[in-house]
């Protein structure tokens, strides 16, 4: 990595040059995760961009990768109501983004000038930049792409024109995590289903549209309260408070309508604007329409979808193994499935109704491929048990015998009963330890830790039968993968950063990003698959890096699919619209039960590889792919943001009652009020110590992680 210039001196006023192009003008600010400057670019007519620098350490090879490919994702959008994002590169330790300039500053700015001036903005206004805003998060739905952190200080404004910024900055930061959005600054956006850790999704974005709606109208958040509890309390208990007087019934109903508290009865953005006080607007805005038009042109909508769905492929593989079970009801693109969240219809037919592509069909067969084999495996476990019962009555016998000295007529040692427990993994030379990973294939009735040995003896045993030296037939894939050197240790090897990352998130951040429509599916209806439940376990003992049960980094994905590729590897299985034949159906399929065999013993050991190396899981990997770096860049960023609001003394004396206060030491746990009229004592307005808490909220994170 290049050695990068100190820190302060990228803030200083000498021009400085980056990418041999960006020529720095001015700082504009700094948020959570950087510092944004006013550039010029020298090879596009010195038009003015903002640059954005991220300070993010020691970036391994693949993390940059990562990021590098959620930046190419948002490049791709282009919709007058979405800041452009121009370019992204890695300058010493500094991830740098390159957007549009919006020379109207951001939205909050704007609403505390319009505060400050003691004016207010009028209903046609408010209406014009709502929709403004519908019709961009609905080009971005449309794309399959959720915002997730839509906040009045990520709209920019442009021409008087509103623009929808940041574009999953936290994300790329953070790592794709409900986490990313919950503790990026504020929680007034946020909905309830995210703050009841219910998944975020499409409808979340619209409600916290609502929310803006509501801030433009009042000036005010539509969630108050004291403190970081008490918002949260209202957003997921409180009904949303009506739009002031002055402004229409027909207003406050669209304002009602996007803050519904249930995300499934919560209209998507399209339907908003079908709401019919929107839509006779809409018809007078033709200047907004005509620009907007351009871009939901569904046509157009459906090719950029499947080219931001070609570049995310690595990780659109979750979505592709997740998608038959999904229900997308808010997603518009013309290949986007609608199942009802179990197998069933006519082969080849979701039970939604909709045909299901040939890629689809393939993956269901293979899931279900892998359940059979589950079944087998767990039928063949039993016969194993009964077989142990009666040997172990025998053992225990021998057992008794080997303790009596011979001259009583015992063995002496035990030697008999060691042999016969220890199962040997034939190219380690070292025994297994028996593991519960096989649980997810039991339910609960069957818990039985004998059953899971077994099976877990069966696995191993299948596994040496075919990786045994002078075992006939062609090898597998799984000796072909160990040959080529890709060993459970090069798995875990590969996500040093990210591991268990997913620990703290919810099913539904995995089709955020391609994939996030609305409605959530019932995971408990989906048939068990040894493949998610092998990697359930491993999210809840080991440190491979899986989310939701598929791999979640590109490079973890390949190694894990790579296989597939081997005969999936044709071009057109990129795109999911591709019909392929029944007949290449059938040949694949063959393949796929080999395939999933070796794949599940693969994980086997990895997890018994990994299981045994690394157990602990760390909360530093919630924060995704930067880790501890970033949150300590963003807890040092808001320490700053604290000072700005309070000033240095204010801030000091604050912080150390409320850290006080929330630790309890005092004795008693105060209430929410106490700690606020405490707080009155050093801050004229204790509303201001809201990020205090949070600051409070990092650290204690940081503390516990280290
Ligand atoms: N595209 C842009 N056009 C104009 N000003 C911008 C643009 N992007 C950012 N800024 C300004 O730069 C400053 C810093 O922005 P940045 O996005 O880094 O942090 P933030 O929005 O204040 O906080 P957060 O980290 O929560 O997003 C803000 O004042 C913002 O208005």
């Amino acid at each position: 990595m290049a050695p990068s210039r100190p820190t302060k001196d990228r803030e200083t006023k000498e021009a400085r040059v980056l990418a041999n192009r960006y020529e720095i003008v001015k700082k504009l600010g700094s948020g959570n995760f950087g510092t944004a400057f006013l550039c010029k670019d020298r090879k596009c007519n010195n038009e003015f961009k903002v640059l954005k620098e991220i300070s993010v350490g020691d970036l391994q090879p693949d993390e940059t990768v990562d990021a590098m490919h959620e930046a190419r994702l948002l490049s791709k959008l282009n919709h007058p109501g979405i800041v452009k994002f121009h370019d992204s590169f890695i300058d010493g330790e500094f991830f740098c983004i390159v957007t549009e300039y919006c020379e109207g500053g951001d939205l909050d700015h704007k609403i505390t000038d319009v505060k400050k001036s003691g004016k207010s903005i009028d209903e046609k206004t408010v209406l014009s930049w709502t929709i403004q805003l519908l019709l961009a998060v609905q080009y971005m739905h449309s794309r399959r792409v959720l915002h997730r952190d839509l906040k009045t200080r990520n709209i920019f404004i442009r021409n008087n024109r509103m623009k929808i910024g940041d574009f999953g900055i936290s994300r790329i930061l953070m790592g794709t995590t409900d986490m990313a959005s919950t503790f990026t600054g504020t929680p007034y956006y946020m909905s309830p289903e995210v703050l009841k850790h219910e998944g975020y999704n499409s409808k979340s974005d619209v409600w916290s549209i609502g929310c803006i709606m509501f801030e433009l109208c009042t000036l005010e958040h539509a969630f108050m309260g004291q403190g970081l509890m008490a918002v949260m309390y209202k957003i997921v208990e409180k009904d949303a408070p009506d739009l002031p007087s002055k402004y229409s019934k027909n207003l406050n109903e669209v304002f009602k309508n996007m803050l519904i508290k249930e995300p499934e009865k919560r209209p998507s953005a399209t339907e908003v604007l079908k709401l019919p006080y929107i839509s006779q607007s809409l018809a007078k805005m033709k200047d907004v329409i005509a620009e907007g038009k351009q871009s939901i042109n569904e046509e157009e909508a459906n090719r950029e979808a499947s080219e931001l769905a070609k570049l995310l492929r690595e990780k659109s593989h979750l979505d592709d193994l997740r998608s038959p079970y999904e229900t997308m009801e808010d997603m518009e693109s013309s290949h986007t499935l609608t199942v009802g969240g179990k197998w069933g219809g006519e082969e080849g037919v979701a039970s939604g109704g909709k045909k299901l592509t040939a890629r689809e069909r393939l993956r269901i067969k293979k899931m279900q491929e892998a359940d059979k084999r589950a079944q087998d495996l767990k039928q063949a476990a039993k016969v194993q048990l009964v077989e142990n019962t009666e040997r172990r009555e025998k053992l225990k016998m021998s057992l008794e015998k080997s303790t009596l000295p011979a001259w009583k007529g015992g063995y002496g040692e035990g030697t008999i009963l060691k042999e016969a427990i220890t199962v040997r993994d034939p190219r380690k030379e070292k025994p297994y330890k028996p593991k519960d990973y096989l649980e997810g294939y039991l339910s609960s009735d069957e818990e039985d830790e004998e059953l899971k040995t077994v099976m877990h003896q069966t696995v191993i045993r299948r596994h040496s039968e075919r990786t045994l030296p002078n075992h006939s037939g062609t090898p597998d894939r799984l000796t072909q993968s160990l040959s080529r050197g890709v060993t459970p240790r090069t798995l875990t090897e590969h996500t040093p950063n990210t591991l268990s990352m997913t620990v703290k998130q919810q099913p539904h951040h995995l089709h955020s990003t391609l994939g996030g429509g609305g409605g959530m599916r019932n995971l408990d209806e989906r048939p068990i698959t040894p493949m998610k439940d092998l990697m359930v376990y491993d999210r809840e003992h080991s440190s491979l890096d899986f989310k939701d049960g598929v791999p979640d980094t590109a490079d973890l994905a390949n190694t894990f699919y790579g296989q597939y590729d081997d005969f999936e590897n044709d071009e057109d299985s990129d795109n999911a619209d591709i019909v392929v034949g029944a007949h290449a159906d059938v040949e694949e399929n063959t393949l796929v039960k080999d395939d999933q065999e070796a794949l599940m013993d693969y994980l086997a050991m990895a997890l018994e590889k990994s299981s045994a190396e690394s157990t602990v899981v760390s909360d530093d990997t919630v924060l995704g792919p930067f880790g501890p770096h970033a949150r300590d860049t963003k807890i040092k960023n808001i320490r700053g943001e604290c000072i700005k609001i309070l000033g240095e003394a204010d801030f000091q004396k604050a912080y150390k009652y409320l850290r006080e206060a929330r630790s309890g030491k005092e004795g008693k746990e105060k209430s929410e009020k106490e700690i606020m009229e405490g707080l009155r004592k050093f801050v004229k307005n204790p509303s201001d110590c809201f990020m205090v808490d949070q600051l409070l909220f990092l650290e204690d994170q940081a503390k516990m992680a280290s």
